[in-house]
């Protein structure tokens, strides 16, 4: 062997050794992270099945451990190691602890590998722009989203003037970014199409991005993350970024130094990401639920028209409010079409003891299992049906006028979360969905495809619950 060899396999030998190593130590870890809890299908399939099962069937995966566990706690095996679910009765317990003792976002950082994706932020000035600039402001929104929504149908819409097939994830990712940017960043950016790619795609680069990276052993990722395109796409999202205002405004109002105009633009990134996928995929949802039940979309109609008969069209705050059946239509879609099937992921960043004598050390992450439909309240009536206008009935006595609403988050209802860190931008959400949908009511004719028969079932990738994308709806615009 000659000298120039010797370091190549000094360097390969170091590389091998580290591996090996890097494997034994993270089995151990894993071995540590293992609960004295029942495992969903354990002794029924091998490890490599129940994490494929996690990946494609995690609803179904989910239902066999409240089926078998009913109240107490299970694990289930993913591929980022196991996982602890809780029944739904424990999220009263962890409701008391803070977000620095109990953090929602250090759960979703955790799970995107968020010191390389960028999402590991806990903020005080992200939430401070929702909670107060945004949701104060809610009823001075209402004219300038309708007016960007309708911009957008006019000029990203083909004209429908025969049924038209639309691929609604396409077009309602453009107009729910355009209409969102419009309140973000203002007009005349809203419209910028280098802001619309890096605002859509940046949700996309940390999916793609941090599942590539964790196929890299942890100890190798300060490295392999520049072999990782979509690692090179966030740097230059968040470059472009920079340019924006809203969250500088922000901190600067709050006195708050602490971050850098970089770390700023990448919280104005995760708010366009937070709002812009789940708003449109709500949509869609809705959209499908009903195109595949038709009786509900003359009522929908008539309540959208009547509302807005004495202003020519133009959409006010109280018009929304007045849209008491949507409202609960949009509830009805979403409680069958939940975000995630496991909302309310909490990292415990202290230890945490339960009543029931589980602790939870600090570190590991839980859940809760918040989508058993059939745990809803008696007076729901029957919690597997899809009845578009059961929040709507519910409403009808006095003193539950404000309850039920789509907005709203309880015990029972637990699709944007739970407690003080449950969903910030709910109210701005439900707004938007609803001038969505009333501008499409009020324009549009739609059917599903030939060929489509009932509700196209969703599909899962681990907790997320997507809306078919090859699903295509006809759309014709109304004379
Ligand atoms: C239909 C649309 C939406 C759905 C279904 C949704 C759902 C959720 C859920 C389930 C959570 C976790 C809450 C918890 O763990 O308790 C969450 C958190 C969050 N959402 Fe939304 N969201 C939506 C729209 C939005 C919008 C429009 C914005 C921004 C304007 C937004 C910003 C956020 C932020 C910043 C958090 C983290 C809050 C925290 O850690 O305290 N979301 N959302």
């Amino acid at each position: 062997m000659n000298s120039t060899q010797m370091p190549i396999l000094w360097a390969l030998t170091l590389t091998v050794v580290t591996a090996l190593a890097g494997t034994a130590i993270t089995k151990f870890l894993r071995r540590l992270s293992t609960f004295a809890i029942p495992m969903v299908g354990a002794g029924t399939y091998d490890i490599n099945t129940l994490k494929g099962r996690y990946v494609k069937e995690a609803d179904v995966l989910l239902r066999e451990g409240y089926e078998k566990f009913k109240d107490s706690i299970f694990q289930v095996e993913t591929p980022d190691g196991p996982r602890v679910f809780l029944p739904r009765k424990l999220a009263h317990e962890l409701k008391p602890f803070n977000r620095h003792e109990a953090s929602g976002m250090k759960a979703l950082a955790d799970r995107h590998i968020g010191q390389y994706t960028t999402i590991d932020h806990e903020s005080d000035v992200m939430l401070g722009a929702i909670k107060i600039d945004l949701n104060r402001n809610l009823g001075n929104f209402v004219g300038d989203v309708q007016y960007e929504i309708a911009h957008c149908f006019k000029t990203q819409f083909p004209t429908c003037d025969e049924w038209t097939p639309i691929d609604l994830h396409g077009k309602l990712l453009r107009i729910v970014a355009q209409a969102s940017a419009r309140i973000f960043v203002g007009y005349p950016m809203c419209r910028n199409e280098e802001w619309l790619e890096c605002s859509t795609k940046f949700a996309l680069d940390v999916m793609t991005g941090g599942e590539k990276l964790k196929q890299w052993h942890p100890w190798l990722r300060p490295i392999a993350q520049y072999l990782v395109p979509e690692m090179t796409h966030i740097r230059g999202d968040h470059q472009r970024a920079l340019e924006l205002q809203w969250m500088q405004q922000r901190a600067k109002k709050i006195g708050d130094k602490s971050f850098d105009s970089k770390e700023l633009a990448n919280l104005q990134m995760l708010t366009a990401t937070a709002a812009i996928h789940t708003t449109r995929l709500a949509i869609i949802h809705a959209l499908y639920d009903l195109a595949a039940r038709p009786e509900y979309i003359e009522p929908l109609r008539r309540e959208v028209l009547d509302v807005t008969k004495d202003s020519n069209g133009r959409l006010r705050k109280q018009h929304l409010t007045q849209m008491r059946k949507l409202d609960s239509f949009m509830k009805e879609s979403q409680r069958h079409n939940p975000p995630s099937i496991a909302t309310f992921q909490r990292k415990a960043m202290i230890p945490i003891d339960l009543s029931n004598g589980f602790h939870i050390p600090a570190g590991t992450i839980v859940q809760c299992n918040t989508n058993m439909l059939d745990e809803a309240p008696a007076e729901w009536g029957d919690p597997n049906a899809f009845d578009g206008f059961r929040f709507y009935k519910l409403r009808s006595k006095p003193e539950d006028t404000n309850k039920y609403q789509f907005a709203s988050t309880s015990y029972d209802s637990m699709q944007f979360g739970f407690g003080n860190d449950a969903c910030p931008g709910r109210f701005f959400a439900s707004n938007q969905i609803k001038i969505v949908l009333a501008y499409i009511l009020s324009h549009y004719y739609f059917k599903f495809e030939d060929g489509i028969v009932g509700r196209p079932k969703n599909l899962m990738f681990e907790v997320n619950v997507l809306a078919d994308p090859t699903v295509k709806v006809l759309f014709k615009k109304m004379r």
